[in-house]
């Protein structure tokens, strides 16, 4: 009998790992499993791989931060190096997006990365996580998955992790396509790609190897009357950026795009222009208040947050800052 292949997963908590008090509720559960209760849950993935696992967290992902991401970070980078031929992460729907972007900038191995959730506690009637689960392992051993950077599998679609957002509370179909569509379906145990393997534009490469923290950027939201004062207290809370998830294509108050200039001016602290509107783009023509304003393109606000974080400790310059967003908005 053929060898299976060597998948690690990694548990980080979440819906998927959660327990509630009847078949019927959805809100309002608990953390209350382990990664191996997940993997000893479903006993034909023995049929699929070899697992070996680790517990990295077992929180809600609302309460996951740079120091997670960081310990993430580098416990996939070891299971790529230790042989093992693809990695599963089990996470928290609310936040997968930053962890899948934060993956796709800064793992650098082409071997697949699927990253899993759920939308119903396990203790739910028609609960999602186990099936989400297998098709994340069975995804993570197929050779088609390599090249894709990392995949965020839920639903039976698996999307993007560089584009993929959440959209939705409580809908099972909440990561949807978007303007970039899914790259692939699953079905019967079958995996059906639209595309070859290829990575976005936008998609590059920040070596984290030595760094133990991320810095501090804080992300304004935008509201009619929206009070100046909030940028001066982000840069005394320690902000090194600021991402303003502004109107429309990143439209924000004058009273706060001088605020804005000010910070830049006296502190050197930059601002991405992103938007609080679920999908669209904020241009360059649009960013363009002062030196230090920088447009997100494509990219919601927290997902430039990320790749802010990354280019300022990178030591990036505000013109391959504005270079790297750039790319994401590419052609
Ligand atoms: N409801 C979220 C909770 C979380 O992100 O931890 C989930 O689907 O996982």
């Amino acid at each position: 009998m053929d060898l299976l292949p060597k998948i690690k997963v990694f548990g980080m908590g979440g819906t998927i790992a959660s327990k509630g008090t009847s078949n019927s509720q959805t809100a309002g559960y608990k953390v209350g499993l382990t990664i191996k209760d997940l993997i000893d849950a479903v006993p034909s993935l023995k049929e699929v791989a070899e697992l070996d696992y680790l517990q990295v967290a077992n929180v809600g992902s609302k309460l996951l931060n740079s120091s997670h991401l960081l310990r993430l970070y580098a416990s996939i980078t070891e299971a790529f190096k230790g042989g093992f031929k693809g990695v599963v992460v089990t996470h928290g729907t609310d936040t997968i997006e930053e962890t899948s972007f934060f993956l796709d900038l800064t793992i650098k191995s082409d071997l697949p990365l699927v990253i899993v959730g759920a939308m119903r506690p396990s203790t739910a009637n028609s609960a999602d996580g186990l099936m989400n689960l297998y098709q994340a392992v069975k995804i993570a051993t197929s050779e088609s998955s390599k090249g894709r950077g990392p995949l965020v599998v839920l639903n039976d679609r698996i999307a993007s992790g560089f584009w993929t957002t959440k959209v939705s509370g409580f809908a099972l179909d909440t990561f949807r396509p978007g303007e970039q569509g899914f790259l692939g379906v699953f079905q019967n145990n079958q995996i059906e790609w639209y595309y070859p393997p290829i990575r976005p534009y936008g998609h590059q490469y920040f070596d984290i190897s030595k760094i133990n923290e991320l810095p501090e950027v804080i992300i304004l939201y935008a509201y009619q009357g929206l009070n100046a004062g909030l940028i001066y207290s982000a840069v005394e809370l320690g902000a090194k950026g600021l991402v303003f998830a502004g109107f429309g294509a990143g439209h924000w108050t004058d009273e706060g795009n001088n605020a804005a200039r000010d910070v830049w001016v006296k502190y050197g602290v930059p601002t991405v222009y992103s938007h609080r509107t679920v999908e669209g783009s904020v241009p360059v023509a649009n960013a363009t208040h002062f030196d230090g304003a920088i447009a997100s393109g494509i990219l919601n606000p927290q997902k430039a947050r990320i790749l802010l974080q990354l280019c300022i400790n990178a030591r990036y310059s505000v013109i391959e800052i504005k270079k790297s967003f750039s790319s994401v908005y590419g052609g």
